[in-house]
């Protein structure tokens, strides 16, 4: 079987991407390429985010590609989604498991700690998130890291290896030649508002693998 977790994966956010255009934004991205899209949003309420996730979910699905929600295993587990990205504050793998069942897709940050990300493979993640590689508009205090260590992760670890951080079409080559299945992508998709603009970045990106 073909991992679920390989190609370009679209992050959304609420500051580049405003409500009314969520869903024609996402699905240029998926248009252009995007394998997994995940929802990511701070500020909405719990209704808000609830109907959005839905939305996003049956977007996704369309072009087979896999809906992962952002921080939140029981929004996951409720709008059924592919799967949840968390983060080392938020909550434990154990609890997103028991939530999501054995099928569903469970992704951890893990910086640039390898001894984080053998601890995270371990309890049960389907990929590790290794960054930030470059510079990042969306999170510049994230920390940082070095692509020999995402080289080293690729070749140390059984599950797929996931790049983010300040990615986009010209850096994104050296991160998929160190071994990352994907590439996590939020200002170098999203940062653009004109839908086709969008489209064109998922595209350019996804033709890297
Ligand atoms: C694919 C992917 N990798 C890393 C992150 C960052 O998660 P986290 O550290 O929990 O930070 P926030 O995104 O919640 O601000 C991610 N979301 N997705
Ligand atoms: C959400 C996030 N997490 C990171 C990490 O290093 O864990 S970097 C990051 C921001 C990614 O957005 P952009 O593509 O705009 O840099
Ligand atoms: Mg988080």
């Amino acid at each position: 079987m073909t991992s679920r977790i390989q190609g370009l994966y679209a992050i959304t956010d609420p500051a580049l991407t405003p409500d009314a255009l969520l869903l024609p934004a996402a699905e240029a991205a998926l248009h252009g390429g995007a394998r997994l899209l995940q929802y990511r949003d701070k500020t909405a309420t719990a209704d808000q985010r609830r109907r959005r996730a839905s939305q996003l979910r049956a977007l996704c699905h369309q072009y087979d590609a896999s809906f992962i929600v952002n921080d939140d295993p029981a929004l996951a587990a409720d709008v059924q989604a592919d799967g949840v990205h968390i983060g080392q504050s938020d909550a434990e793998i154990a609890l997103a498991r028991q939530l999501l069942g054995p099928d569903r897709i469970i992704g951890v940050t893990c910086h640039s700690d390898l001894a984080l990300a053998r601890k995270a493979i371990a309890a049960g993640a389907d990929y590790v998130a290794f960054g930030r590689f470059f510079a990042s508009h969306t999170k510049p205090l994230a920390p940082p890291a070095e692509v020999s260590t995402l080289q080293s992760a690729c070749q140390a670890f059984h599950v797929p290896v996931v790049a983010i951080g300040g990615v986009n079409a010209d850096n994104a080559p050296q991160l998929i030649e160190a071994g990352a299945a994907a590439v996590a992508v939020i200002h170098a998709l999203f940062g653009h508002s004109d839908p086709a603009e969008i489209e064109a970045a998922a595209r350019q990106l996804s033709a890297l693998f």
